[in-house]
């Protein structure tokens, strides 16, 4: 494969396309990042706009971890401002918007929680643990479930799923609130090469037909260039980001279009290239 190195500008920043209406879902100014003595990010600048697709690449220790978490507010900027759809993410409230689905996790199969009570826990937010679980919130458990075609392992617990089952499920919690802002981290690692394709399927159909931006970390230079068709890349350090905006919703006329759990749920279900991939979980 030709080294991606050789075709980065020598720039940091990802602009929007001209006269873009789409709203900056993250940007950050000037950001710079360090353990102790070691410098991980130094002035990074990055703007994600409404629908755009965006893939990061780096090497081991590059400090990929480290930008996801600065931006989810696990982790304070030495300098520079991080913005969440607009607010300093200190000040950021509406948790709920985002979805962040982790690395894989190898769970232990008797770990007690069931993939309902997983993708239940999305709705807890940062401040709600202990929430009672209403009607309400078990019907859009209903819908993740259903849209990730997982429903018939709802009561099965989740450390006995497979590796793609697993994923599905943190899929499904991550969409239960509605999401804007969907953060992938590495999520197919350790998956096999099919479940990764249908994967890959899953969410390049949800980045073009709905309003869902995207953030996800890869390793997988094929999927990220060839397979979801991202471009315009950028290099800050060892950061590598590629990009795409979602063309199938780019008519800010239809910024009403429809953006909700159970569109996509009916969305899936009439889609049959979407039904046989998820067949072959
Ligand atoms: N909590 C920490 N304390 C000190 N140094 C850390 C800490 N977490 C990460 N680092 C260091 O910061 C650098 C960036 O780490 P980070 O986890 O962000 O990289 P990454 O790009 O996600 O790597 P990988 O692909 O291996 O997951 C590495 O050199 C790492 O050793």
């Amino acid at each position: 494969m030709q080294q991606m190195t050789e075709m980065l500008p020598e720039t940091d920043v990802l602009p929007g396309p001209a006269g873009d209406c789409h709203q900056d879902i993250i940007s950050l100014e000037g950001v710079t990042f360090s353990y102790q003595q070691q410098r991980v990010i130094t002035g990074l600048n990055l703007s994600v706009r409404e629908r755009d697709f965006i893939g990061l690449i780096g090497s081991n220790g590059a400090g990929k971890t480290t930008l996801l978490k600065m931006i989810v507010g696990l982790l304070r900027p030495e300098s520079g401002v991080i913005r969440l759809f607009g607010e300093p993410v200190g000040q950021f409230k509406a948790w709920e918007k985002i979805g962040y689905v982790p690395q894989k996790n190898a769970f232990n199969p008797l770990f007690p929680a069931t993939v309902r009570e997983v993708v239940l826990s999305g709705l807890y937010g940062r401040n709600k643990l202990f929430r009672r679980i209403t009607k309400s919130d078990h019907l859009k458990a209903d819908d993740a479930l259903h849209a990730m075609k997982i429903e018939d392992l709802a009561d099965k617990r989740i450390g006995q799923l497979s590796g793609g089952q697993q994923q599905r499920a943190f899929l499904a919690r991550a969409l239960i609130n509605n999401p804007s802002l969907l953060i992938l981290d590495e999520p197919t690692v350790g998956i096999d090469a099919e479940t990764q394709e249908s994967f890959f399927h899953m969410i390049k159909h949800m980045h073009q037909h709905h309003n869902i931006t995207f953030l996800m970390v890869s390793h997988d230079m094929e999927m990220i260039r060839t397979y979801l068709g991202l471009h315009q890349a950028a290099q800050s350090g060892k950061l590598k980001f590629y990009k795409k905006h979602s063309h199938d919703l780019q008519n800010c006329a239809q910024d009403d279009l429809t953006h909700s759990l159970r569109g996509l749920r009916q969305e899936m279900d009439s889609r049959e290239e979407v039904v046989q991939v998820g067949d072959r979980y």
